[in-house]
């Protein structure tokens, strides 16, 4: 493979930063207010990015960069490049051909794909229009663990490697602008892998000022709804969430405990691999591998669960560091340059998940969109490999970067 300056495809859109701006325009206010938001003021969604600009890279010459090998082993397959497209919820509000548009851009760049159970193509479709690319599903686990084994199931029949167990959300974060335009899918679109649940008779989202939404109860004063308390702790009674599945009421599952979910997980996802997502502590790294998970991705969400958690790219050095190699560790939140893939490697990452820029894509041009999305990454990761002065992957490490201290003083790692 060399590593020559590839032909840009979209001369309108050199950089990720320009495919956000070109997005904007295409999606309606309630998908770019779900699609952009963090929770709260926000802090932590641009705390992720900005953790970035705190490390400078150490470029080395004079090296033969003639020939680059991006590729790397994720999940049994060999990945184009270092990254992943991390799972996200109902991508049909961006394009009609939402997951299945990703999939096929994913299938076509050699990307591994993460789906949200929560998409608005089944699993599946998704599955399909990835032909032998990799696939990983993100799974909520649910109160009514018969939803969850039937999802799995599937996912195993269908081919899936790994399940990503997402453990960040005991509830959802509060997102101001979700609240304010009362958020709910189209009645157009489904979230079809419950859709044929016997109890999802409508398949889509309630109203977001719903009786079962968590920050609908908050926002309501309307007291027909306070005869609901489904999914909330009343005293020490608990009521689980019944009736359809939507991700207001039946992602968050503040029951959860190590305990309770990874050792039954492993159980019923076998052969599939299983993951933690949403990892942000030395501790809970820990505890990750005491329970034998197959890998640990450092997370927050995005910025949309705990604002004023810590960066991600700042949470990684720890956990890389408890980890010492017994399992890999990837992470993602606010990687939107080649660069940032370099530097959370060079931090001990072995892989990184990329989300929002996937759902610009979608919004500004379908499957093209999501292929310039992850052309942009490809090829600026290239790159900078060759800049650096680093021809395979295994080769980048803390050695190539620097920390930026407050005083304008570089320190070492
Ligand atoms: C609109 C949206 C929907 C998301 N849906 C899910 C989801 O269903 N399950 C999940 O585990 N994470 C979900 N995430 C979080 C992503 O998997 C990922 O952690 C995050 O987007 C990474 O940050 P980035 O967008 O800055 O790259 C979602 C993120 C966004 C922006
Ligand atoms: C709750 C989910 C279905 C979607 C999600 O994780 C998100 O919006 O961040």
């Amino acid at each position: 493979m060399t590593s020559s300056q590839t032909t840009p495809h979209d001369l309108n859109c050199l950089t990720i930063r320009e495919l956000e701006l070109l997005a904007r325009d295409r999606m309606d206010k309630q998908t770019r207010d779900y699609y952009n938001e963090g929770a709260d003021d926000g802090s932590t969604l641009a705390e992720n990015q900005a953790a970035f600009t705190k490390y400078r890279i150490r470029p080395r010459v004079l090296r033969d960069v003639s020939i680059i090998d991006t590729t790397v082993n994720v999940l049994g397959q060999r990945n184009a490049s270092p990254f992943g497209i991390a799972p996200t919820a109902m991508q049909r509000l961006a394009h009609s051909d939402g997951e299945i548009a990703t999939a096929r851009a994913c299938a076509k760049a050699g990307i591994i794909m993460g789906l949200s159970s929560f998409s608005t193509s089944t699993l599946e479709d998704v599955k399909q229009a990835s032909g032998e690319n990799a696939n990983a599903l993100q799974l909520y686990l649910f109160e009514e663990k018969n939803h969850s084994i039937k999802l799995i199931n599937r996912a195993k029949k269908a081919g899936y490697k790994a399940v990503l167990l997402t453990v960040d959300t005991p509830y959802l974060g509060r997102r101001n602008l979700e609240i304010r335009n009362q958020f709910k899918l189209p009645a157009h679109l489904k979230i079809a892998n419950f859709a044929d649940n016997p109890d999802d008779k409508e398949g889509s989202e309630p109203d977001a000022v719903d009786p079962e939404h968590p920050l609908g109860q908050q926002i309501s004063n309307d007291s027909q709804h306070k005869k609901s308390e489904a999914g909330y702790r009343e005293g020490d009674k608990r009521v689980a969430p019944t009736g359809p599945i939507t991700f207001h009421t039946h992602a968050p599952n503040p029951t959860l405990s190590w305990e309770d979910s990874i050792p039954w997980l492993k159980k019923v996802a076998h052969p599939m691999q299983v993951w933690v997502k949403g990892i942000a502590t030395s501790e809970d790294a820990l505890l990750a591998l005491h329970h034998n998970v197959d890998g640990i991705i450092v997370s927050n969400h995005g910025g949309r669960q705990l604002n004023g958690a810590l960066a991600t790219l700042d949470a990684l050095p720890d956990v890389v560091e408890a980890v010492r190699g017994r399992c890999p560790v990837h992470v993602d939140g606010g990687i939107r340059h080649g660069t940032d893939i370099f530097k959370a490697l060079a931090l001990g990452a072995d892989f990184v998940w990329v989300g929002r820029p996937a759902l610009w894509g979608l919004a500004y041009k379908g499957e093209e969109g999501v292929a310039l999305a992850l052309k942009l990454l490809m090829d600026e990761f290239r790159l900078c490999m060759s800049l650096a002065g680093v021809t395979k992957v295994s080769e980048i490490t803390k050695d190539y970067l620097v920390r930026m201290n407050s005083d304008g003083f570089v320190s070492k790692l």
